[in-house]
């Protein structure tokens, strides 16, 4: 083709490689002293405590939703953001490698979500069940841990709920991060697709690709396996099989897409929460969530509610969940806009404590930026 163009397009094509040359020179100058910075941040707050904390989740929202608000284009905010957030990725890991442990294994949704909120510099410890998570991160053996909460078709993770009742009162929530959730269908090179009698996925899934399945696949066999990775893994030594799973398990399982997006809400989504052992301070944009458990009587959830609605705080979820302990028999997860140092949600949090037999505050954190 080269060979063909004209030397004017050639001597253009040039002239513009080499201002992308010195571009990149730039670029390679600006975020080695970026990251120079941040080592001395480090030893500023080493100098304050040795036992700082490095990772400080409101100053990186800060960073990326400035980065957002700056943004001019070409490149859209997202990907812009993106970008910055692997810069921060690598200026955290030269301050301290961040340990993160996630529901595994290696491939799931919540992998992805991890290395969207840390970044791919951080060390990211596959898990086998959502408690394993909490007691690493309790146990002091990763910084933080990464669990899903809850999905925007299918509802609560009632695992992570359940978690958060039994966990120690050091454990934090520190973040939340959204993910927008796509399902494949995949098999390996080994799978007769005309074939197809068998179709792993984690229930979640199964239940988010429902209808596409009724209409594609009626009389395959659905099975529930731990996770969308297992279904891949599964998929590897069988014929007849097929999983529903998304990019990070087709990848790593290296499996071919027979159907893409086949999940039945265009729109489907799963947030997950970061948890760690450390208080985050406001970030401008925050969330704060916590849970109550109340006495069995008449009306205490319109007592729980109403000190939150009085003072204007804006509640973003309600779950609630049986309890485990005889004494009362419900439990409220409630997740509202605000952080636990202003005022108004300080005062709704103290009249709500007045009535509830328990009221434990699971953490303030950053809006998800990305
Ligand atoms: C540099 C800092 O440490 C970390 C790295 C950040 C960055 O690269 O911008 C931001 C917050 C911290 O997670 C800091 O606290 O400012």
């Amino acid at each position: 083709m080269s060979d063909h163009m004209p030397s004017q397009d050639s001597e253009t094509l040039d002239t513009l490689r080499q201002r992308i040359d010195r571009l990149d020179q730039d670029i390679l100058n600006l975020i080695s002293e970026r990251a120079r910075c941040a080592q001395d941040v480090a030893n500023v707050k080493l100098a304050e405590n040795p036992d700082a904390i490095f990772y400080r989740p409101e100053r990186e929202a800060g960073v990326l939703r400035r980065i957002m608000e700056l943004n001019q284009g070409p490149l859209s905010n997202e990907e812009m953001a993106r970008l910055f957030r692997e810069i921060m990725s690598s200026c955290l890991a030269l301050e301290q490698p961040v340990r993160v442990a996630y529901l595994g294994p290696e491939g799931t949704f919540t992998e992805q979500a991890a290395l969207k909120h840390f970044g791919g510099s951080a060390v990211h410890v596959s898990t086998n069940a959502i408690d394993e998570v909490f007691r690493e991160v309790e146990a002091g053996a990763t910084h933080y841990g990464v669990v899903p909460v809850e999905n925007s078709t299918e509802g609560i993770v009632s695992h992570t709920l359940d978690s958060f009742m039994a966990a120690s009162p050091s454990l934090k929530i520190n973040g939340e991060v959204v993910l927008r959730i796509h399902q494949h269908l995949l098999v390996s090179e080994r799978t007769r697709r005309d074939q197809i009698s068998r179709i792993y996925s984690h229930s979640q899934s199964l239940a988010q690709c429902r209808k596409w399945l009724d209409a594609h696949y009626p009389h395959a066999e659905r099975i529930a396996v731990s996770s969308n990775a297992e279904a891949a893994r599964l998929v590897k030594s069988e014929w007849h099989s097929a999983a529903i799973a998304g990019d990070m398990a087709a990848k790593r399982y290296g499996l071919e897409r027979v159907a893409e997006k086949i999940e039945d809400q265009p729109d489907n989504s799963t947030r997950f929460l970061i948890i760690g052992t450390h208080d985050v301070p406001p970030s401008g944009d925050d969330k704060t969530s916590i849970v109550a458990a109340m006495r069995n009587k008449p009306g205490v959830l319109h007592d729980l509610l109403e000190p939150f609605q009085r003072h204007g705080i804006d509640m973003t979820r309600l779950e609630s969940r049986p309890s485990r302990n005889g004494a009362w028999s419900y439990v409220f997860f409630i997740d509202f806009k605000g952080h636990q140092n202003d005022e108004k949600v300080r005062a709704a949090l103290d009249e709500a404590q007045a009535c509830a037999a328990e009221l434990k505050v699971l953490g303030s954190y950053p809006v998800g930026v990305l």
